[in-house]
């Protein structure tokens, strides 16, 4: 059998499950005066097919079976891209970080958008990929790292020229969102707000402050500290390739100026002086 036989008898059905309707805001449109990673041009946008069928076309040319260990649920529905960048309100010339494009789906809805995309992804082939797919714009810049281990300021600040702020959006690999928030929140200097797809019940528990168990509260202090979280929309689990076994869940996190909270040293002393403080 073909490798790309084998994968195709795991592929489900286009899935006719839409997301709730949500009163989203309209798009911003600001942009930067430049961009040095990009060209600041709009002739790089890449219209190609829908993400169902660019998704699993670009799994089977390779022949590469999705990796549990990195997390790996393909989004096989372009509305739920649509409403991530919506969320986010990503414009013409916005500047965004996504950490794990994969096949490259929602980077496709936000280079469509009119952003330039700096994308962070630790699996090698995904890199190749995704960097081979958008070969023929200069909106898009891959980094084939590990989002926890790389530096992520510098290689921000080396894509954009002037201070400004930019947006996170990511469906992220469920097993890396709690290091991945502990990392961003505290960005509010350069991050303006943070997209997150993620498992709903770390959603939920991240965002809900009404429950409480000693597990949970030192994080949601510290999602409070530094950002105004809001759950969006519910993304019931049809919608990914492979189908993981819980339902997703878009959280937007607002991230608050650093000037408008006390300094902190690190993360790691912001969760011991929370812990002796809650003992
Ligand atoms: C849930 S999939 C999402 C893929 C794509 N964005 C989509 O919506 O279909 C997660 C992606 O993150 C990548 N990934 C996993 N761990 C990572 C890490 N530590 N740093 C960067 N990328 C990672 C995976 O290889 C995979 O491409």
């Amino acid at each position: 059998m073909t490798p790309a036989l084998h994968l195709l008898q795991y592929l489900p059905p286009l899935s006719t499950e839409t997301t709730p309707k949500h009163g989203l805001r309209p798009l911003r449109r600001h942009s930067f005066s430049y961009i040095k990673a990009c060209s600041n041009t709009r002739n790089g946008r890449t219209k190609g097919p829908d993400d169902y069928h660019a998704t699993l076309k670009a799994l089977n040319s390779k022949g590469r079976f999705p990796r549990k260990s990195l997390g790996q649920h393909y989004m096989l529905n372009s509305e739920v891209n649509e409403q991530l960048a919506s969320a986010a309100a990503v414009g013409e010339g916005d500047l965004v970080l996504e950490i794990g494009p994969g096949t490259g789906s929602l980077t496709n809805v936000l280079i469509n958008a009119g952003a330039y995309v700096l994308a962070i992804e630790k699996d090698p082939h995904m890199a190749a990929l995704v960097s081979e797919r958008f070969a023929d714009t200069e909106r898009l810049k891959v980094i084939n790292e590990d989002f926890l281990k790389c530096h992520i300021r510098s290689h921000v600040l080396l894509a954009l020229e002037s201070a400004k702020s930019l947006q996170v959006v990511s469906n992220l690999p469920f097993n890396i969102s709690t290091d991945v928030v502990k990392q961003l929140l505290p960005m509010g200097d350069i991050f303006s707000e943070v997209v997150l797809l993620l498992q709903e019940e770390a959603a939920l528990r991240l965002v809900e402050s009404s429950l409480r168990t000693p597990e949970y509260r030192p994080i949601n202090i510290f999602v409070n500290f530094y950002s105004d979280p809001e759950v969006k929309f519910k993304v019931p689990r049809t919608n990914f390739f492979p189908q993981p076994n819980v339902d997703a869940a878009v959280v937007t996190f607002r991230l608050k100026r650093t000037k408008d909270y006390p300094s902190v040293t690190s993360t790691k002393s912001f969760f011991s002086m929370v812990v002796q403080f809650l003992t």
